[in-house]
């Protein structure tokens, strides 16, 4: 465990003539919980469907645990994607089903036990449900399997502020603690307080990557604060 779990040299994306993610090099260690954070546009979702797999890198190199994104690299990471993609008439009770049957890593039990403490009915369908409800349903159902590498692309985007701290805690409380959560957003006031690390992408380049603490101690700011002065003065 002393190598890095995810580690970018190079990597480049693009699509067509488009270039979403140009020359990263990046490392993250296990057990962090990093904020992925940007403009609309900077290359988060890019970077996460990349460490997925569901995207090949055009050039470079992006390893975890020191194997590309493949079957075995999908076996241990735990996706929250920015849609929902299950079909809408599965009942939360289906859904954990299907997780049952797709992943060994899965605790149904504790999926049952955050549905309940998130206040969704297991004989509830999707289509019934809010967008938020949906969100928290399916974040519950990531944050249920022991996993290395949790992505989550906005997983508070839809929720209203009373529930994000809840869903902030339940990330916090029952993530697998060896594995590194990487989560992206705009809500970064709301997230900061749980950031090991954060990384700022613009333009598809990283222009920052830093320990919170290391930019609250040296620079006296919080990172919302620095997420506004980078992005304030170089758009
Ligand atoms: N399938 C695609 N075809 C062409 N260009 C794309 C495609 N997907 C993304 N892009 C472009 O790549 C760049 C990075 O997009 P990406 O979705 O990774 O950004 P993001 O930081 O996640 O944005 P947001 O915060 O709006 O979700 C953008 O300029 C986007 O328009």
């Amino acid at each position: 465990m002393n190598q890095e779990l995810i580690t970018a040299n190079s990597l480049t994306k693009s699509y067509g003539t488009k270039i979403a993610l140009d020359h990263i090099d990046l490392s993250v260690g296990h057990g962090r919980i990093v904020g992925l954070l940007g403009p609309n546009g900077s290359g988060k979702t890019t970077f996460i469907k990349l460490l997925c797999g569901l995207l090949h890198p055009t050039s470079g190199t992006l390893k975890i645990e020191g194997l590309a994104p493949g079957i075995e690299t999908k076996a241990v990471i735990s996706y929250l994607p920015d849609r929902m993609y299950f079909a809408d008439w599965m009942r939360t009770s289906d859904l954990a089903d299907f997780f049952t049957d797709f992943y060994t890593d899965f605790d149904r039990a504790k999926a049952l036990e955050m549905f309940k403490a998130l206040g969704i009915s297991q004989n509830e369908r999707i289509k019934t449900m809010s967008k938020g409800t949906k969100e928290k349903a399916q974040l519950a159902l990531i944050m249920s399997r022991k996993a290395q590498l949790y992505l989550l692309d906005e997983p508070i985007g839809g929720v209203d502020p009373a529930a994000r701290d809840f869903i902030l805690n339940t990330i916090l409380t029952n993530y697998n603690e060896n594995g590194t959560v990487m989560l992206s957003t705009h809500l970064i006031s709301d997230i900061e307080r749980v950031l090991d690390e954060a990384i700022f992408l613009q333009n598809g380049k990283v222009v920052r990557h830093d320990t919170v603490d290391n930019i609250r101690e040296k620079e006296g700011k919080s990172v919302d604060q620095l997420f506004r002065e980078i992005f304030t003065y170089s758009r």
